[in-house]
């Protein structure tokens, strides 16, 4: 079903529209209000941020968008159009097929991007011939560009099974896997969280030269306004299941609205500057990112590089 969306919207550039969403989960007896009104758009090469603390709705509203709410959890009201799509009404296979080739996505989780026992060019190989038509060798052949596009050494990566990589390389791959689909959507939800603070600088800024190259929408979700005031165009500040104040990060940054996105202003501590090139490639050694991540994961799986 297509939705002829203009007049109700205003605009046929978004690509993923959320009207007045409404979410309520159930403990068995009764239902509590998690998500209220949320409403939001992203136009084409656009990214919107929304940031907010711990249980603000930021992750249910990502997941109702990927359709991959629990159980516990439903929509009570409101609509989300994806490329003139209600994807809350579209048949399961549908949203199947839209999801990863249409809307690609990067958790924080990135262990669970990955079958640990399947090597990482044999699970591009099959991402990419899940989604798109194309030989063994031109899936190859995208699969190397875009590890190298995320700045890691493409023949070694493509080569190592999962526990090969460190954090960072993992989530840099996690988000060659979404990108080499091409998305018109990317769903980046705290994709630095299980990062130090330099790997997690670098994936955002290869996340941001990706989106920049193709044109993608991004909806990304942090619960750290410092990160995301130096990458989004929009952000929407959440809080209790609602959104409280959406503005331009300018705006946000020089005149926010809202008491409470003052106080998240205010609580920001300065990042560390990053001298890593997003794009620079780990010839030989360890970077510094890969490095720190080696030492922080006691004991933890050998880098490649
Ligand atoms: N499986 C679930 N069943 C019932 N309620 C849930 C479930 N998962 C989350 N919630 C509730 O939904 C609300 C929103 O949670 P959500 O995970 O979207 O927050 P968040 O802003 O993404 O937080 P975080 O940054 O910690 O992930 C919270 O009140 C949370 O307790």
């Amino acid at each position: 079903m297509k939705l002829d969306v203009l007049g109700e919207s205003g605009s046929l550039d978004s690509v993923i529209e959320v009207c007045d969403l409404h979410m309520k989960a159930s403990n068995g007896h009764s239902f509590q209000t998690i998500l209220t009104s949320v409403s939001f758009a992203i136009q084409r090469g656009e990214t919107l941020a929304l940031v907010g603390e711990s249980g603000s709705g930021k992750s249910m509203t990502a997941n109702a968008v990927l359709g991959l709410l629990p159980r516990s959890i439903h929509v009570s009201k409101g609509r989300i159009i994806f490329e003139g799509h209600d994807i809350l009404s579209v048949p399961d296979k549908k949203r199947r097929a839209l999801l990863g080739k249409e809307i690609g996505f990067v958790f924080q989780d990135y262990q669970s991007s990955f079958t640990p026992f399947l090597k990482i060019g044999d699970q591009l190989i099959e991402t990419l011939r899940t989604h798109q038509t194309v030989s063994k060798n031109e899936s190859k052949k995208s699969a190397m560009e875009w590890l190298t596009q995320v700045g890691l050494p493409a023949e070694r990566v493509y080569d190592s099974y999962p526990f090969q990589l460190s954090g960072g390389q993992m989530q840099r791959t996690a988000l060659a896997a979404a990108m080499m689909l091409q998305p018109k959507l990317l769903i980046a939800d705290e994709v630095t969280t299980a990062l130090d603070v330099w790997s997690g600088e670098v994936v955002l800024d290869l996340l941001v030269k990706l989106q920049r190259q193709t044109g993608c929408a991004v909806l990304m979700i942090s619960h750290d306004l410092r990160q995301v005031l130096k990458r989004a165009d929009r952000v929407a500040v959440m809080k209790d299941g609602k959104i409280l104040e959406q503005q331009t990060a300018q705006m946000i940054q020089k005149h926010p609205e809202h008491p409470y996105t003052q106080m998240l202003l205010d609580a920001k501590p300065p990042l560390p500057e990053v001298h890593f090139a997003s794009n620079q490639r780990i010839e030989s050694g360890y970077s510094p990112c890969e490095s720190f991540d080696r030492r922080r994961r006691k004991g933890g799986k050998a880098g490649i590089c």
